[in-house]
């Protein structure tokens, strides 16, 4: 019996889809009606077949190796850096993708030819490359590269840069995250596109022909074998040519994705982070036994977003805590917690923001007025345009027309950024994330997951630390997060709406858990929800359109004067 289930695609496309199958699987079946099976083995290890196949596997084993050194470095370029003239870069180098090979193999014969551009200089120092297995190597690895830079670029893409935001924020300089983080997420693109371009290698004619010619034993490729084979012995040519479409299929089927490979889960976790779903409030719910009615779930939304700051001002104070431009570290040149002034005009974005050393500041405001902004500032993960950042008594940030001009990178400021969504590394047991701060300090082994065991249990996750973070719950994995950050000893923890991510029934632990931990630290918190400021907070700032507020601890107007420039928005 047919099993009901929603249909996504018309029936009709199955019909196009079909005439597509068939012409692809069409002429292979006519190829393998013609195959003489009585005489195939003796075909395939006939001398001159096994020294091309030989040649062919040890040629395209080389260009595969040269692409997949050459193309991840590229790809990494082309997805994350910005440079003017990137963009035609990036066509040039795909060039090949769409070039008739037998321009490729005329561009390398007047590039690396006896006469050629380089070929010149080498021939005078003794190397000849036109015509020899070299020329074999090169003639691929120019055809092939593209499809492993295509691959590994869409790959960086879609996975986009949060990982590496959050291995800097634990101190990894750029080195260790690409060693550690992006280059094990992206795993499966590499291994895909290095199959993919071993494909090519395996079935590149036309270049190599033009550049490197064919000769047995040195550049007759299977390729070039069977074209020759085919006007003296069809059935010879025929059963190389099956050999060809079984080493393809064997290629294609290890570079197709599966559902029950590990580095689906990755994929499938990073997409759904790169539609900024993070954790849907019913997945969440679902997953810590909450409630997930409609009406719960609009809830949950009108308490993570859409908060008018005008609700802390009914809250009631907890206790009088000095305003921000009275207190006695403010404004000190050796203030020790953080102090930081941001200007950056193309968001609207002109702000202080100060905490004092070991204290917890509330970071409050309507949407869009700065709050994510001035964090990303702070982290070092986006440059103001004038600014000065102190964190722990040490600039960070000197930015100005008269100022020092002084940056600091993420890695090396000690300050932590924990976000809505835990960005637990996938493919990194709960331990291992824990652990992954302290090994960036240089921390052994063994040192690293003993301080990260103490850390899961003062977040009460020591349970959890075997599991990978898909076998978490929202909570579970929010723990996990904050373990971790604490376990990098930052000397600033910076948390942008914790909490919101998370079905409100599973906030009170770890506001708990939070207020715990952040006890004695430098602390800000960004959050819409007036339990954070009264459980968390010992001063709260208010940034709104007529500048940044400091509210007393419950988040109630405390008089203070602004801590943003009176003329600024802030
Ligand atoms: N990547 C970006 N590029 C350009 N402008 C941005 C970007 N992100 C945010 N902005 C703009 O910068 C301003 C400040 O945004 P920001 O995210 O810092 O606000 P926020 O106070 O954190 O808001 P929310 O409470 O919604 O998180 C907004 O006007 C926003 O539209």
């Amino acid at each position: 019996m047919m099993r009901a289930r929603f249909r996504t695609v018309p029936g009709w496309v199955l019909i196009p889809a079909l005439v597509g199958v068939l012409f692809v699987l069409l002429p292979l079946l006519g190829m393998l009606l013609r195959v003489d099976w009585a005489s195939l083995w003796g075909l395939l290890t006939s001398e001159s077949s096994l020294t091309a196949l030989g040649l062919s596997l040890r040629t395209a084993l080389i260009s595969t190796v040269l692409c997949v050194l050459l193309g991840c470095p590229l790809a990494l370029v082309l997805a994350r850096v910005q440079l003017p003239g990137l963009r035609i870069l990036r066509s040039l180098v795909l060039l090949p993708l769409v070039l008739p090979p037998v321009v490729g193999g005329i561009a390398l014969l007047y590039t690396f030819g006896r006469l050629g551009l380089v070929g010149q200089q080498l021939e005078a120092l003794g190397v000849s490359i036109a015509f020899s297995t070299s020329a074999v190597v090169l003639a691929q690895t120019f055809v092939a590269l593209p499809f492993l830079v295509v691959s590994l670029e869409g790959a960086l893409r879609t996975m986009g840069t949060r990982y590496e935001e959050v291995a800097a924020g634990l101190g990894a300089s750029p080195t260790v995250a690409l060693r550690r983080v992006t280059l094990p997420l992206v795993a499966p693109a590499i291994a895909s596109g290095a199959a993919l371009s071993f494909a090519r290698c395996l079935g590149e004619f036309g270049a190599t022909l033009t550049f490197a010619g064919s000769m047995q034993g040195v550049t007759r490729t299977l390729p070039l074998e069977i074209y020759l084979q085919r006007e003296t012995d069809p059935d010879a040519a025929i059963a190389l040519s099956l050999l060809l479409v079984l080493v393809a299929v064997a290629v294609v089927g290890f570079s197709a994705p599966s559902r029950r490979r590990r580095g689906a889960g990755f994929r499938a976790g990073l997409s759904g982070w790169v539609r900024g779903a993070g954790r849907s409030a019913r997945g969440v719910a679902e997953a810590d036994g909450a409630a997930t009615s409609p009406a719960q779930a609009r809830g949950a939304d009108a308490e993570r977003g859409n908060c008018d700051s005008s609700r802390f001002e009914g809250l009631s104070g907890l206790g009088e805590v000095p305003n921000l431009q009275a207190s006695p570290a403010a404004g000190r040149e050796g203030h020790n917690g953080l102090e930081a002034r941001v200007v950056l005009e193309s968001r609207g974005v002109d702000a202080e923001l100060r905490a004092d050393r070991g204290q917890t500041v509330a970071l409050v405001g309507p949407n869009g007025v700065g709050k994510s902004t001035m964090f990303a500032v702070i982290s070092g993960l986006l440059a103001p345009d004038r600014g000065r950042v102190r964190v722990a008594g040490n600039d960070v940030v000197d930015l100005g027309e008269s100022s020092r001009g002084k940056w600091t990178p993420a890695h090396r400021r000690g300050v932590a950024l924990m976000a809505q969504e835990p960005l637990l590394f996938p493919h990194l047991s709960v331990l291992e994330n824990v652990a992954f701060g302290a090994r960036c300090k240089g921390l052994g082994r063994d040192a690293s997951r003993r301080s990260a065991l103490r850390w899961l249990g003062e977040t009460n996750a020591e349970g959890f630390a075997d599991r990978y973070p898909e076998q978490l719950s929202g909570g579970q994995a929010q723990r996990v997060a904050i373990a971790r950050v604490l376990a990098a000893e930052p000397e600033l923890v910076l948390l942008d709406e914790p909490l919101s991510a998370l079905d409100i029934s599973a906030r009170p632990e770890i506001r708990k858990v939070l207020k715990r931990v952040l006890a004695e630290r430098t602390a800000v918190i960004i959050t819409h929800d007036p339990d954070d400021v009264a459980e968390l907070a010992d001063h709260t700032v208010r940034l709104g359109s007529a500048g940044s507020k400091q509210l007393d601890r419950g988040g109630t107007d405390s008089g203070g004067s602004s801590a943003g420039s009176s003329t600024a928005r802030v």
